[in-house]
C-alpha cells in the first residue's frame, strides 16, 4: 500500500547539510498498522511527510497505493492526497470555525453539495463518537475532542491510508488509550491502511502490527510486533522494549546475588510457558528460581512478559535448568554458559 525505496532528504541550512533520511526502504502492506519508532531527531516526521510529499525527498521513489507519486504533476498529485488522511500531534483545527465547520469546509471549498457534506460530517462524527458536538468551538473541548475531531476531519475524504504524527503524545496515558482504541476501530472497520510515527513504545505495543526502528536517519530493524518484542537485535530496539519493562536491578543485590547462580532475564509470548516453567525448573532439577522483577504486558494479540530470575545452583544444574526453559520456548538472556565453569557456586 505504502512502498518507500530508497529515499533519502538533506535539509541544507545556515549550519551544514543535515541527512535527515538515508535511502529508506520501507512497505508497508494493505489493511495493517505499521508503526516507526525513534527518538527525537531520528526523522520519523520527515520520513512521514514524505509519504504524502508535505515534504519532497531529495532522492528515491515513494509509491502510493500502486501510484508513484514522487513521479506526479502538482495536479495529479493534489488528487491522490485526497487518499492520503493525516492527523497530527497539534491536531491542526480552526480554532474560529466549530466542529461540524472544521470537517466541512475543506467540502465547501471543493464544491461539494451541501447534502453529501451533511451526510459525511453526520457519519464520521458519530464514528469518532462527538455526534453531540457539532456547535462546539475547538477551545470548548479537551485534547482527546479536538484529535477525535481531527480523525473525523481525516476519515471525511474516505482515504485509503491514515498518517499519524505522535497522534497520542500531547495526551494524558487515558486519552491515549481512547485514541488508541479509536485508530483500531477505524483499521478494523473501515479498513483504513494506517503508518504512525511515535517516539512511545506503548503506542507500538497496543496497536501496530509491525513495526520499524529509525536512528540517524535510517532504519535500524523492521519486524512484526512480536519479533520486535520477543528477538530486538538493535540496541536502541532493545532500549525501546525495556523502557516498558522494570529498572535496573541494585548493583549491589546483583553482586550479592551472583556468587550463587546466574541472573537471567526470561522471555515467553505465552504466558502459560513463563511463571509454570520455572516452578518446574525447580522441580526437576536443584536449582533454586527466585523472581527478583517481573512483568506481562499486552501486546496487540497476545500477552508478553519478561522476568528477571535469579538461579540458585550449582553450574551443571544451572547449565540444564536455562537448557529445559529453552526448549519450552522461553528466551533466555543474560547468561553466558562459559561464567557457570568458573562460578563458584554455594
Ligand atoms: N525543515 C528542516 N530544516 C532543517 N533541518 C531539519 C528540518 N526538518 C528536520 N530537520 C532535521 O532533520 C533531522 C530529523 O528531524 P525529524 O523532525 O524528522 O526527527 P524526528 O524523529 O521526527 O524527531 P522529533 O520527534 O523530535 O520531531 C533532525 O536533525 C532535524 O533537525
Amino acid at each position: 500500500m505504502i512502498q518507500l525505496s530508497n529515499v533519502s532528504k538533506t535539509f541544507y541550512t545556515k549550519k551544514g547539510k543535515v541527512d535527515a533520511l538515508k535511502n529508506v526502504s520501507l512497505q508497508v502492506n494493505k489493511g495493517e498498522i505499521f508503526g516507526v519508532i525513534g527518538y527525537s531527531g531520528a526523522g520519523k516526521s520527515t520520513l512521514i511527510r514524505c509519504v504524502n510529499l508535505l515534504e519532497r525527498p531529495t532522492g528515491g521513489r515513494v509509491t502510493v497505493n500502486g501510484v508513484e507519486l514522487t513521479a506526479l504533476n502538482s495536479g495529479k498529485l493534489k488528487e491522490m492526497r485526497k487518499k492520503i488522511g493525516m492527523i497530527f500531534q497539534g491536531f491542526n483545527l480552526l480554532k474560529t470555525a466549530t466542529v461540524y465547520d472544521n470537517i466541512a469546509i475543506p467540502f465547501r471549498l471543493a464544491g461539494v453539495p451541501k447534502s453529501e457534506i451533511h451526510k459525511r460530517v453526520e457519519k464520521y462524527l458519530a464514528i469518532v463518537g462527538l455526534q453531540d458536538r457539532h456547535d462546539s468551538y475547538p477551545s470548548q473541548l479537551s485534547g482527546g475532542q479536538k484529535q477525535r475531531v481531527a480523525i473525523a476531519r481525516a476519515l471525511a475524504l474516505e482515504p485509503e491510508v491514515l498518517l499519524s504524527d505522535e497522534a497520542t503524545s500531547a495526551l494524558d496515558p487515558e486519552t491515549t488509550e481512547t485514541i488508541l482504541d479509536l485508530l483500531l476501530k477505524i483499521n478494523d472497520v473501515l479498513g483504513i491502511t494506517i503508518l504512525l510515527i511515535t517516539h512511545e513504545m506503548n503506542v507500538v505495543q497496543r496497536i501496530c502490527d509491525r513495526v520499524a526502528v529509525m536512528e540517524n536517519g535510517e532504519i535500524v530493524e523492521t519486524g512484526s510486533l512480536s519479533q520486535i518484542f520477543t528477538a530486538p537485535k538493535h540496541e536502541t530496539t532493545k532500549k525501546f522494549v525495556n523502557s516498558l519493562f522494570h529498572q535496573p536491578l541494585p548493583k549491589s543485590l546483583v553482586n550479592e546475588l551472583k556468587s550463587s547462580g546466574p541472573i537471567v532475564t526470561l522471555s515467553f509470548t505465552d504466558t502459560s510457558s513463563g511463571e509454570p516453567a520455572l516452578a518446574l525448573v525447580s522441580k526437576k532439577f536443584d536449582v533454586y528460581p527466585n523472581i527478583l522483577s517481573g512483568n506481562v504486558i499486552q501486546l496487540k494479540n497476545e500477552p508478553y512478559g519478561k522476568l528477571i530470575v535469579h538461579l540458585q545452583g550449582n553450574a551443571e544444574e544451572t547449565k540444564k535448568a536455562v537448557q529445559f526453559l529453552e526448549q519450552r520456548g522461553v528466551r533466555v538472556e543474560g547468561v553466558n554458559v562459559h561464567d557457570f565453569k568458573n562460578q563458584r557456586i554455594s
